[in-house]
C-alpha cells in the first residue's frame, strides 16, 4: 500500500500541493485536475523526485525517502515529456533501459520482445525515434514504464498524441497489466478514465477535492445536471449565471447542459439528466 500523508509542497510562496492525504492500494487510479491542478507535483513526490516541504509517502509503512533505490525498483514511471536520444531505435533504447534498471541479461531479450508485442511496436524495433510519431514515442514510453515489472506503475497524461485505436489498445494493456499492481493515471482525458479506472482522484489547486469510484462520485451529482433547449434571447443570461457543461447548435435550437450549485435552482425549463464524470468535477470545483 501506498500512504501519502499531509503532503505539502511549496515553490517559493506558492503552495502547489496543500496537505494532501491519499491511500492507494492495488487498482487504477485516475488522478483528474484541471492545467496546474498539481498532478505532476504530486507524481514527482510518488516518484522520490520532489521531497516535499512536510508529510511523507510511506510504501508498506516505510518512508520512501528511506526506502530510495528499493523502493524506484519497485516504479515504473512514465514522464509528461519523456526525452529520448533519437539516434537510438526503440529496441536499442529498451536495452538501455534494462541496463539502468538492473534487469538481468538473460531476461533483457524476452522481456524487450514481449513488449514491443504489446505497445505494436514490433515491426518498427529498429527505427530510429527520431522518426517516430508521437503516438509511437508514447508507446515506447510505456514499455520502458513496463520494463521492470513494476508494483507501482505511475503515468502522466499517457493517452496525450494516441489516436482512438491506439487509446483503446492502451486501455486494454492497463487492463491487463494491473492485476495486484497499484497504476495512477494523470489525465485530462475523462473518457479514458470512465473506461478504465477504478478510482477518481479529482485535484484542484493542489487539493483533493474527492477520492472515489467513478459511479459514486457520479451518484453524488446525480440531481444536479439539467439538460434545456432555451429561447435565443436567455442564452447569454445562461451563460452568466450557471456553470454550462455543454451548448450545442443542432440547426433548429441550443441545447445546453448545465451543473447546478449545491443550493441552486434549474432555469425554468430543465429536465434533470444523468451526469458524466466532466460533469461531477465541474461541480466539485465549483463546490471548492
Ligand atoms: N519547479 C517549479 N517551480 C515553480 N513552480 C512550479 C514548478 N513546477 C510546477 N510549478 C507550478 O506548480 C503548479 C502545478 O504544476 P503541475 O505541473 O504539478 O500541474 P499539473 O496538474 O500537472 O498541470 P498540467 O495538466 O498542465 O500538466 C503550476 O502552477 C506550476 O506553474
Amino acid at each position: 500500500m501506498l500512504e501519502i500523508k499531509n503532503v505539502t509542497v511549496r515553490f517559493g510562496k506558492n503552495t502547489i500541493l496543500d496537505h494532501i492525504n491519499l491511500k492507494l492500494e492495488p487498482g487504477i487510479y485516475a488522478l483528474l485536475g484541471e492545467n496546474g491542478a498539481g498532478k505532476t507535483t504530486l507524481i514527482r513526490v510518488l516518484t522520490t523526485l520532489l521531497v516535499p516541504a512536510s508529510g511523507s509517502v510511506l510504501y508498506n509503512g516505510t518512508d520512501i525517502q528511506k526506502l530510495g533505490s528499493r523502493f524506484r525498483d519497485k516504479v515504473g514511471y512514465m514522464p509528461q515529456y519523456a526525452f529520448y536520444y533519437p539516434d537510438f531505435s526503440a529496441e536499442e533504447f529498451l536495452k538501455y533501459m534494462c541496463i539502468l534498471k538492473h534487469i538481468p541479461k538473460k531476461e533483457q531479450k524476452e522481456r524487450i520482445c514481449q513488449l514491443l508485442r504489446s505497445v505494436n511496436l514490433e515491426q518498427e524495433k529498429r527505427k530510429k525515434i527520431g522518426n517516430f510519431s508521437g503516438g509511437m514515442r508514447q508507446r515506447l514510453g510505456i514499455a520502458q514504464t513496463l520494463l521492470n515489472d513494476p508494483e507501482i506503475i505511475i503515468l502522466d497524461e499517457p493517452t496525450a498524441g494516441l489516436d482512438p485505436n491506439e487509446r483503446i489498445r492502451f486501455r486494454n494493456l492497463i487492463s491487463e497489466i494491473s492485476k495486484n499492481k497499484i497504476v495512477l493515471l494523470a489525465t485530462h482525458i475523462v473518457q479514458d478514465v470512465e473506461l478504465t479506472a477504478n478510482h477518481v482522484i479529482l485535484m484542484h489547486k493542489g487539493k483533493i477535492l474527492a477520492a472515489r469510484q467513478p459511479r459514486m462520485l457520479l451518484e453524488q451529482v446525480k440531481e444536479k445536471v439539467v439538460e434545456l433547449c432555451p429561447d435565443e434571447s436567455d442564452i447569454e443570461m445562461i451563460t452568466q449565471t450557471y456553470t454550462v457543461s455543454n451548448m450545442i447548435f443542432d440547426g433548429n435550437r441550443t441545447r445546453m447542459r448545465i451543473v447546478l450549485g449545491e443550493d441552486e435552482c434549474p432555469p425554468e425549463g430543465g429536465q434533470k439528466v444523468s451526469p458524466n464524470l466532466e460533469e461531477a468535477f465541474l461541480y466539485y470545483i465549483q463546490k471548492s
